[in-house]
């Protein structure tokens, strides 16, 4: 970020993401207020590499993937943008934005209010805070900077205390991610653990794990209302037809839970 910011300084990125088009809606294409609760939704993520598991696809082309997801059925599309562990970058927001017309998640880990005004300026419509990485004051300013730009916020937890740490900053897109960012150990029992701690109205996202249709079911059945998948996705052959058999078993473990 620091080297980002010695080329552009906060004035410039300000006036390029005031001119920039106007945020999508991801609060709304994750199901809203009266969340369509019987739809499991799909965050779908372009991930190159992570430090849990090294490299796990080249992705020379994130804008194709990008439409494979959309076109599998994807509500919103997560775009890994933090370059030394990830191998992502901000080009790739822009050639996923000029690709496609759902809500892009800028994933990064967010700890400067020049990377939530990077974000808007390269088009994206959500942005990542992590709980344990920010002050409670950091939560509320970040949240606000957001809300003024148009932006939602997926606010990550893993903890009982960090999921109240979210609901005080009124958090509406709430995720636990069931991989321990420390150990990187991935505990999929967490999710049903925690889920019901979130406050209800909030889109409840599960996050990291996702394998097969069968942890799909177990995140739907326990009240995950969307998912976030990465490394299933980048490493399947047919991304667009993972997505759809995803949300299927996720409508099925929902009626049933229902
Ligand atoms: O993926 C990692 O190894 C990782 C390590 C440290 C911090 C964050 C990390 N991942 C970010 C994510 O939250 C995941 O990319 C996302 O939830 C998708 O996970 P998966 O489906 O297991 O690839």
């Amino acid at each position: 970020m620091a080297a980002r910011q010695r080329l552009s300084g906060l004035a410039e990125v300000k006036e390029r993401a005031l001119a920039a088009a106007p945020a999508l809606d991801a609060w709304a294409a994750l199901g809203g207020p009266s969340a369509q609760r019987d739809e499991l939704k799909v965050i779908a993520e372009i991930k190159r590499r992570s430090p849990s598991k090294g490299d796990l696809a080249s992705i020379t082309d994130p804008a194709a993937l990008a439409v494979q997801y959309a076109d599998g059925g994807a509500s919103v599309i997560s775009v890994l943008t933090e370059e030394r562990r990830f191998n992502g970058s901000l080009a790739d927001l822009d050639s996923v934005r000029a690709a496609v017309d759902i809500p892009l998640l800028r994933k990064d880990f967010t700890v400067d209010e020049y990377q939530i005004w990077e974000a808007r300026a390269h088009g994206a419509d959500l942005i990542l805070l992590i709980v344990a990485a920010l002050s409670d004051a950091q939560l509320q300013e970040f949240s606000a900077l957001s809300r003024e730009l148009g932006m939602n916020v997926l606010v990550e937890t893993h903890t009982p205390e960090e999921i109240e740490r979210a609901a005080a900053a009124q958090a509406r897109i709430i995720g636990v991610n069931v991989r321990n960012l420390k150990t990187l150990d991935v505990d999929r029992s967490l999710f049903a653990s925690l889920a019901g701690n979130i406050p209800a109205g909030a889109v409840v996202v599960a996050e990291s794990g996702v394998r097969n249709a069968d942890d799909v079911a177990h995140y739907a059945g326990n009240g995950a209302h969307a998912i976030l998948v990465g490394e299933a996705l980048v490493s399947d052959a047919t991304p667009r037809e993972r997505i759809a058999e995803f949300k299927a078993a996720g409508a099925a473990a929902m009626a049933v839970s229902r």
